[in-house]
Parts: structure tokens; sequence; C-alpha cells
């Protein structure tokens, strides 16, 4: 039977190379769903899909990881479209205004800590977060919870017995723990909102585990590395894409120092790919899995040990089950008006 692949954010980069990358390997054996917040970059991934495998079955969906709303309307559609998921690639993020310390990145280049700085990004990028019309922090909404919303719409068709499903979250070398604060989940407080919720996603990865693999649901981390992409070249925005081009074989040298410059959006894909082709059952909750390029340009996958605990994980878990709860309250306050004249419907969100 077909297995039934949905990417969040697969309109571009990293999650567009998935997808080529899944159909390269079986055309026929995979059924594609493409959830993405813009239908005019979807339509676009779709049709440069279609050009390369034109039987592929690469189906669209319109969802926002930010809104609530959006969120729920498309868990909705999924259930009615498929009856099971096996892979759920939670990948769609953002990093908004970055901000890359100039200074630090020269002080960083005459350090000893000049490998980790090119490999994580560390004490070089702030971020200016803002608040979505949910009013939840942008980062976390996008990154984080909405995912960790469709996980929980999408739990009847993603949990079967005899059975298993896989979520794997596309994290990062930036996911810090000392950029996040369990008493400021959100990080309404710090400057480095992507690095807190990427490092809010691998506690939740082990803490989904916990909870689901009971139930066949399965979940794990990855790095896709350094990789080119509209995110990056955002860091840089007064910088030209063929000034990027230009640095190159800078980039290209460095990759004999840490094979975490991975580059290409394929190559950043590979641990994606990867564990596409894993049991999850013989997967490491507490590893983080890379994507890695050699200096030779050979691609392969390496799981690292996460500087993550079950403690802190489970009460992450426990603040977002409050957060969900306190959404769908608002959702149904919202529905109320309407209930009286829809008042035997059971409504998209009476889960
Ligand atoms: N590039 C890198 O070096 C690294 C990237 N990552 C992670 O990889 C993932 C993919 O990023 P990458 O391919 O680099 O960058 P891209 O910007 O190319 O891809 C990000 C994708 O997420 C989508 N997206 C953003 N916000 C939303 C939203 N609110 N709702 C739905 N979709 C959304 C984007 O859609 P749209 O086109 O409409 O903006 C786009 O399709 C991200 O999670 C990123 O954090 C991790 C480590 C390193
Ligand atoms: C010569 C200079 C202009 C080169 C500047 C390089 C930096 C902009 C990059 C070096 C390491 C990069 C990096 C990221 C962003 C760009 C760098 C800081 C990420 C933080 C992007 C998002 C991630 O999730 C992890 C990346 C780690 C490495």
């Amino acid at each position: 039977m077909n297995k039934v692949v949905l990417v969040t954010g697969a309109n571009s980069g990293i999650g567009l190379a998935l997808c080529e990358r899944l159909l390269t390997q079986d055309t026929e054996g995979v059924q594609l769903c493409l959830a993405c917040r813009n239908m005019q970059r979807a339509q676009a991934a779709r049709s440069a899909l279609l050009a390369s495998h034109p039987t592929a079955q690469v189906a669209l969906l319109q969802m926002d990881t930010s809104s609530i709303t959006s969120v729920f309307k498309a868990a909705q559609e999924i259930k009615l479209r498929y009856n099971r998921l096996d892979y759920l690639y939670l990948n769609a993020g953002i990093m908004p205004n970055p901000q890359f310390d100039v200074t630090a990145f020269f002080k960083g280049l005459f350090s000893r800590k000049i490998i980790t700085m090119f490999a994580t990004g560390e004490g070089i990028l702030t971020q200016t977060d803002r608040i979505t019309p949910d009013g939840r922090q942008e980062v976390f909404a996008t990154n984080l919870f909405g995912h960790f919303l469709l996980i929980r719409e999408l739990e009847p068709i993603l949990c079967h017995a005899g059975r298993t499903s896989q979520l794997i979250w596309t994290s990062s070398s930036n996911a810090h723990r000392s950029a996040f604060n369990l008493e400021d989940i959100q990080h309404q407080k710090g400057t480095q909102p992507y690095s807190s919720s990427k490092y809010a996603s691998d506690l939740l990865s082990l803490a989904l585990n916990t909870h689901y693999n009971k139930q066949g649901l399965y979940s794990s981390v990855i790095c896709p590395g350094f990789v080119m992409t509209n995110l990056t070249y955002r860091i840089l925005p007064s910088f030209p894409a063929f000034l990027w081009t230009l640095l190159m074989p800078i980039f290209w040298l460095i990759r004999v120092f840490t094979n975490m410059f991975t580059l290409t959006p394929y190559n950043g894909a590979e641990a994606l790919f990867w564990l596409f082709q894993q049991k999850p059952e013989s997967l490491d909750p507490y590893a983080k899995y890379h994507s890695l390029t050699s200096a030779l340009s050979n691609n392969y996958t390496q799981p690292q040990k996460m500087d993550i605990d079950l403690e802190t994980s489970e009460a992450l878990y426990e603040k977002l089950l409050q957060l969900e709860s306190e959404e769908r309250r608002k959702v149904k306050e919202k529905q109320k008006p309407s209930q009286h004249f829809h008042s035997n419907r059971a409504g998209p969100l009476s889960s």
C-alpha cells in the first residue's frame, strides 16, 4: 500500500528537496501531501515535482502553522482525505528579523570556538520576534506550537493498532538549552526565539515518544546542517545572492573542518530521507540525526546525543497541553453564537 507522507513547509528549501528525494526513490509508492501557507508557491512546487515525476501523486493543502484556526482546519481536511498517515514531517520554520553580530563573528574567527560558531551559529545570531493575531509569539507558534496542535489533531490517523507512524522534526544545531526557559516557553523575554523553539522541539520529540510509542507513533529529530535556503539568505539581507555564490569556495573549504556545512537543500534533506528508510523502533529518542557532508561531498547521517532530559521534556509537554486546552476553549467560545443555528452538527473542533 502507498505510504502517505505529509510535509509542512514543503514549497521550498529542505522540505521541497525531501519531496524530490522521496519521489526519486519511489515515485509510485508514496502519496505526498505538501502543506504550505502560500498556495501559489505550493502550486509552483507541485509543478516542479511533477515535471520530473509525471506519474507521482502530489496533493496540496493550505496550512499556516502560526495560525490556530488554519491548523485545525487543515487537520480536519487531512482526516477527510486520508485514513492513515505514515510520515509527518514537521519542517516549516521561520527565523524572522535575524540580526547578525559582526563584532562577535570577527571575535569568533580568532577564538577556539571558531568551528562551533560555524557549525551552530552560536553567539552571532539574535532575532526580534512578533506576536501572531492569536496572541502567541510567532516563532514559537510557527516552529513548535502549530505542529504540536497538528499532531494532537491527527492522532486518530497517526495511531493505528498493528502499524507504526513517524513524526520527524527539522530541528537545528542552533538549538541550545541556554536559550530555553520553562517559565517562558514562548521566549517572550529573550532575543533567541529561534534557538528556543528548536530546543523545545527536541524536548517535545522525547515527550511524544514517552506518550505515544505504545500506540505505534514514534518521533525523531534531525539537523540539516547549514543549508543555503530562503531562511539563511535573509540572515544577511544586504548581501546579494551572487555574493553568497562567491563565498561558496570558502564554504567548501570550511567543510574540511566541519561536515555540518551541507550547503544544498538536497544534502540538508539527507537525514530526513534516511529516517524515512528506518524502522522507527530502532531509533534513539535521545539522539538528533544529523545530515552531514564530507569534504569530498559524500552525504551521510549520524546520530548525536541531545542535551535534553525527561523531566524537562515532561514539564514542557504539560505546558503545551495547557495551552492546547486554552486554544480549544477559545475556539469553542467563538463557535457559540453559530451553534445556536447549527445545534445538531458536531463542529470540526469538537474532539
Ligand atoms: N537552512 C538552514 O541552514 C537550516 C534550516 N533549518 C530548518 O529547516 C526547516 C526548513 O527551512 P529551510 O528549508 O532552510 O528554509 P525555507 O525558508 O526555504 O523553508 C521554510 C518553509 O517553511 C514554510 N513556512 C514558514 N512559515 C510558515 C507558516 N507559518 N506556515 C506554513 N509554512 C511556513 C515556508 O513557506 P514560505 O515559502 O511561504 O515562506 C517554507 O516552505 C526550518 O524549520 C528551519 O528552521 C534548520 C537548521 C539549518
Ligand atoms: C563571510 C561571512 C559573510 C560568512 C557568514 C556566515 C554566517 C552567516 C553563517 C555561518 C554559520 C551559519 C549558520 C546559520 C546561519 C548562517 C551562519 C551563521 C544557522 C544558524 C541557520 C539556521 C540554523 O538552524 C542553524 C545554522 C547554523 C550555521
